[in-house]
């Protein structure tokens, strides 16, 4: 997949203004994710913040305090929106923002929209209350709803031309998202089990004693629940190792792009192998001048090359 779009695509005012919508939108809620996408070029940021305004709405319907039923149609109700999108079908002084700027940012770079189909039927598995019993199944679930956003977002990067192993990068983007959405598992654990979730595999949790939940700000008793996260933890690190293989097939601000939101996941991943309990006391996070921190270190390289190079050890 070789970039197509090298220019400034262009864009009429209302295109401008539902992608300005967008982007507030982006850098209101992407609390992590909005470090990386600031380093973007102005074309690939815009239609980046397109991905995530459509992304924040349809997990917010997962999220939202409707009846089941009520989610379940409103699921369906911007499924029939992306099949718009899809056919080009949404005008451009159409009321809704988001639906204007995705309409213009898929017209302009090949992102795979079949990945928002993906994700809509990853949070209809959160609203049927799925769990999962091996790591296998729950594999499945994070592809959705975490896996597609890194192939949506390859569609946008582009690959850089004659990148060696380029007909891999999809599988890596989608292996990066995979490491991404383990780490928010674990972060928030307990903000989960409040609210009737349970994500991390029944047979992890039997494994550890951990059966029980984890409703309150101690582990359940008897059980080895820092054995449970420094297990999970490895796994994600694993993922990370594996989906950065994608770095060298980017440009540099895409790289960085991708560096800035894996790099700060990874240290909240370090965070939470520290000291395992605290994701249940509360909400892990980074301190703002430390993402972005590691924002400028993913725009040189050091980040990346650091992690790429330990993956090659590992490897060897
Ligand atoms: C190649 C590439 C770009 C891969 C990355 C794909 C990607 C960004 C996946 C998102 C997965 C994820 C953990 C979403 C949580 O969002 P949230 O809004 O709940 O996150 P927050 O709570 O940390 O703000």
């Amino acid at each position: 997949m070789i970039r197509t779009v090298e220019s400034e695509p262009h864009a009429s005012p209302p295109v401008l203004a539902a992608y300005s919508y967008c982007e507030a939108v982006t850098g209101r809620q992407a609390r992590n994710f909005a470090y990386g996408i600031r380093l973007l070029p102005t074309p690939q940021r815009r239609a980046m913040s397109a991905l995530y305004a459509f992304s924040r709405r349809v997990d917010d319907i997962g999220d939202g305090a409707l009846a089941d039923d009520v989610k379940v149609a409103r699921l369906e109700e911007t499924r029939s929106l992306l099949t718009r999108i899809r056919e080009g079908e949404v005008a451009e002084d159409d009321i809704d923002p988001v639906a204007v700027a995705l309409t213009h940012a898929a017209g302009h770079f090949p992102i795979p929209l079949g990945g928002l189909d993906e994700l809509i039927d990853g949070v209809l598995m959160d609203v049927r209350g799925e769990t999962y019993e091996t790591w296998d199944d729950l594999k499945v679930y994070c592809r959705c709803v975490a896996g597609a956003i890194g192939r949506l977002s390859l569609g946008v990067f582009g690959t850089e031309p004659g990148a060696r192993g380029v007909e891999r990068a999809p599988e890596y983007a989608d292996t990066l998202g995979l490491a991404l959405q383990l780490t928010n598992i674990l972060r928030d654990v307990r903000e989960d089990a409040v609210g009737g979730r349970t994500y991390l595999p029944a047979d992890d949790l039997a494994k550890f004693g951990c059966s029980a939940g984890f409703s309150g700000p101690r582990p359940p008793e008897g059980s080895d629940f820092a054995g449970l996260v420094h297990f999970e933890v490895r796994r994600a690190r694993a993922l990370f190792a594996e989906g950065y293989r994608l770095l060298p097939m980017l440009d540099r601000r895409s790289g960085a792009c991708v560096a800035a939101m894996a790099g700060i996941y990874r240290r909240l991943l370090d965070r939470i192998e520290r000291d395992p309990e605290a994701v249940l006391r509360g909400r892990v996070s980074l301190p703002g001048r430390e993402k972005a921190f590691v924002a400028v270190r993913g725009l040189s390289g050091l980040d990346a090359r650091h992690v790429t190079r330990r993956a090659v050890r590992r490897r060897a």
